[in-house]
Formats: structure tokens, C-alpha cells, sequence
């Protein structure tokens, strides 16, 4: 049986689509979703995301990272799937039900409201969310929220001078995170503007998390080190505009583009 697929990315954070909307598709566990996500024996990709239909929502997007894990949410990807249904659209994630609309050669998405507390993110005892009393080694005082899925973010004064590739998996994988977590740096470089780099959970150094954009965003208006309630942040594949509403909820716009799209053979990844 061949499986068609859309191979996407927003910002250099690559996936490979399969839309399972109008037909279903066999079903997918980690050893697939890791198969297929291998770049020197399967199609290649940070997260496979998996379209489906949905009761409550205009469908359901489910998202593997590339170690297999099934995860509950994903801001890059959510606006390649706007791209892909070419019209606004209420998405339905394991993380919660978010709102995409396509904006020019992109999509602005409604990423809902972040969380704060410690049992919620998870982390595994109860500490102050916002200066955490913890560090490795240079990175310091982080704060902890979830925006679907968890994050921890640091703010430095040289980002060039850490060490994530190395700092990244350790702290990914500290007790303090019950469910593992994502590692955001950042650097406030204006009164609006931050540059990210990123250590996803499950799929290591990435050129561009959302969530995580939106994460450190609103880690820097809680903290007061940018002005207003809206936010540029860098990440090395490009920019993403962030606003942190009054009512709330997070906006995240930037863009996403199909690069190919082909078929593989079910029975070599099942
Ligand atoms: N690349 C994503 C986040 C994907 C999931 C993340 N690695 C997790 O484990 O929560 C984004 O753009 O948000």
C-alpha cells in the first residue's frame, strides 16, 4: 500500500504531513513515526504530523517528534496545516483546540493561553514558576510555562556563548521534568525583540520551535524585559511576530511552505 505525503516546514522545522481526513490511514505508533522521521532511512523530519477527522473541530492534528513521542502541541506545524487546508480552520491538538488562519505566504494562529503552574507544566515539586531556583551550570533562574506542551526558558546576555547542544539533552532530560521539556534561550537584543535558540524535546537542536517562540515571548513580558505585549523573536530559520493579548491568548504569525510532495510504501515503516 503507498501512503501520499507532504513534506513542509515553517522556518527550517520540518515535517512530513499524512492526511488522514477523508480516508483513514493505518495506525501510527512511535516505531513508525521514528522510521519515518529518520533522515538517512526514511523521508526526513523534525515532527510527522497526522491530519485525521474530528468531531468538535474542522479536524484533528496529532504530532509525533522525530524520537517517536506523540506530543501535544506544535506552532510551526499548525501554520504549514493552515497552508494546507487553505482556509481558517478550529484544530484540535492533544494540547487543546487552537485556530489557524492562512495571512499572506504564511498563517496567524490563535496558540490559546499559556499555563504557569508548577503541577501543570509538570514540573516534578512545587517551586516558583517564573524564577526557578535551579541552573546548569551558566543558565540560570529560568522560568517554566506550557503553551500546549512544556517549555523551560532561560534569558542570557551572549547567546553564542552556550553550550546547548550539550546543556540542550541534559536539562531535556532532568528529574525536575516528569514529561521532559522544551529548552528555550533566548536573548533580548530591543524594546521588541529576542533572539531564540532551541532544544526541542525529541528532536534536539531545531531552526525554529513556535511554541517555544511563543513561550519565551511571554516569559519576557512576564518578566518585564520587553515593552508592550507584542514581540519579535529570531530564531535561526527566520523571524516569528508574537502578541500576548489582553484577554490572554497568544498569537503567533510567520510563515510556512510546502517543499514536495510523494508516496512511500506502508509496509516498510509499519
Ligand atoms: N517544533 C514545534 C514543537 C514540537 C513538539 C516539541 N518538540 C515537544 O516535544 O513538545 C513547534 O514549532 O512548536
Amino acid at each position: 500500500m503507498r501512503v501520499p505525503f507532504v513534506k513542509m516546514h515553517g522556518l527550517g522545522n520540518d515535517f512530513v504531513v499524512l492526511d488522514g481526513r477523508a480516508e483513514s490511514l493505518p495506525p501510527i505508533g512511535a516505531a513508525t513515526a521514528r522510521a519515518l522521521a529518520d533522515r538517512r532511512t526514511g523521508i526526513g523530519c523534525d515532527q510527522l504530523i497526522l491530519l485525521e477527522a474530528a468531531d468538535t473541530a474542522d479536524f484533528r492534528m496529532r504530532i509525533f517528534n522525530a524520537d517517536g513521542g506523540e506530543v501535544e502541541a506544535c506552532g510551526n506545524a499548525s501554520r504549514a496545516v493552515a497552508l494546507l487546508h487553505g482556509a481558517a480552520a478550529r484544530v484540535e491538538t492533544a494540547g487543546g483546540t487552537i485556530t489557524v488562519a492562512p495571512s499572506g505566504s504564511g498563517a496567524r494562529v490563535d496558540m490559546g493561553v499559556p499555563v504557569f503552574g508548577w503541577s501543570d507544566i509538570p514540573l516534578a515539586y512545587a517551586m516558583d514558576t517564573a524564577a526557578m531556583p535551579v541552573a546548569w551550570e551558566g543558565l540560570a533562574s529560568p522560568m517554566a510555562l506550557r503553551i500546549g506542551n512544556p517549555h523551560v526558558v532561560f534569558f542570557v546576555d551572549d547567546l553564542d556563548q552556550v553550550p546547548l547542544e550539550r546543556l540542550g539533552p541534559e536539562i531535556e532530560n532532568d528529574p525536575l521534568f516528569p514529561e521532559r521539556i522544551n529548552v528555550m534561550v533566548g536573548q533580548v537584543t530591543g524594546p521588541a525583540e529576542i533572539v531564540l535558540r532551541v532544544w526541542e524535546r525529541g528532536a534536539g537542536l531545531t531552526r525554529a520551535c513556535g511554541t517555544g517562540a511563543c513561550a519565551t515571548a511571554v516569559a519576557a513580558m512576564r518578566k518585564g524585559l520587553v515593552e508592550g505585549r507584542e514581540a519579535t523573536v529570531f530564531l535561526p530559520g527566520g523571524p516569528l511576530h508574537i502578541e500576548w493579548g489582553e484577554d490572554g491568548r497568544i498569537g503567533m504569525t510567520g510563515p510556512a511552505e510546502e517543499s514536495f510532495r510523494g508516496s512511500f510504501d506502508w509496509g516498510k515503516f509499519a
